[in-house]
């Protein structure tokens, strides 16, 4: 997987910066992933680490925990809740105050994600039509073992195909700390085990073709990640939840008729 160097920022950069959009078009079309370092730099990169610290430190972020793999213990009938995830998130619009090297950040990967959309000769990417994205969702693994089992983004045609990931992890070294994120693109018998280093940014299809694992990881590990919505899945999906919306609304106004009218 070309490990592209993107400080495209700096002076001379329009080669660079082409350079960097053909390895991901490539690497997305060759292995549906692609990983590259120093996107922006070391100051703009601790720029980020710092607002994400600052926002941790104030409280800023909820448990990312929303369904407990509950079961019972055999011996003591005691329930025990094997967290399927133990990040905790905050969502991040881009306009809050405090957040503005988030928002500098998403605009950076915003002009690559629409860029190698739009390329000519970019296979798969061509197929989409990418003009939106969700918030940026900041998530912090606390440590302490802290993992995301295996999974898949986006399991049900929501709308997202791609998923990016920007790391904020200095000296992240996985065989101490673990917190590999490991991907096992489908179909296939390939395993892509990627660090959570610092300034490194990833992109991979956020549907079925990548289940994917956060191990668990034993040192506080940021990241932030954006998912970008292909217009035409989205519309679909935005259609059926409304179908099942008014499907649901009706049964309860049917349902609603049916009862016997309390006050008579
Ligand atoms: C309905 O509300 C929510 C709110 C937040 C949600 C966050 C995730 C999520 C998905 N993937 C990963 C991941 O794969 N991280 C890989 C890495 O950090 O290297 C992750 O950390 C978090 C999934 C569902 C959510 C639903
Ligand atoms: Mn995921």
């Amino acid at each position: 997987i070309g490990q592209a160097d993107a400080s495209f920022m700096g002076s001379g950069s329009e080669r660079r910066y082409e350079d960097l959009c053909r390895n991901i078009i490539n690497d997305m079309n060759q292995y549906g992933l692609s990983v590259v370092d120093d996107f922006l730099g070391t100051d703009k990169g601790l720029k980020i680490l710092n607002e994400v610290r600052s926002m941790y430190n104030a409280g800023a972020f909820q448990d990312g925990q929303l369904v407990h793999n509950m079961r019972t213990d055999a011996q003591s009938s005691k329930v025990r809740g094997d967290k399927i995830r133990g990040d905790k998130i905050k969502w991040v619009g881009g306009n809050e105050p405090g957040c503005t090297n988030v928002w500098y950040l998403t605009n950076q990967i915003d002009s690559v994600v629409y860029r190698v959309n739009t390329m000519k000769d970019n296979g798969i990417l061509g197929n989409y039509h990418i003009r939106e994205r969700t918030r940026a969702m900041v998530a912090c693994y606390p440590g302490s073992g802290t993992h995301y089992i295996m999974h898949v983004d986006n399991p049900n045609k929501d709308g997202r195909v791609i998923t990016a990931i920007y790391y904020l992890n200095i000296n992240w070294n996985a065989s101490e700390s673990g917190g590999i994120l490991r991907i096992r693109p489908t179909p296939g018998t390939t395993v892509a085990d990627i660090e959570p280093k610092f300034d490194r940014l990833i992109f991979f299809w956020s549907d079925i073709r990548n289940p994917h694992e956060v191990q668990p990881a034993h040192r506080t590990r940021y990241a932030i990640t954006v998912w970008y919505f292909d217009a035409k899945e989205r519309e679909e999906a935005l259609n059926r939840a409304k179908l099942e919306n008014s499907k649901t609304n009706n049964a309860n106004s049917i349902a609603q008729l049916a009862e016997p009218d309390s006050t008579t």
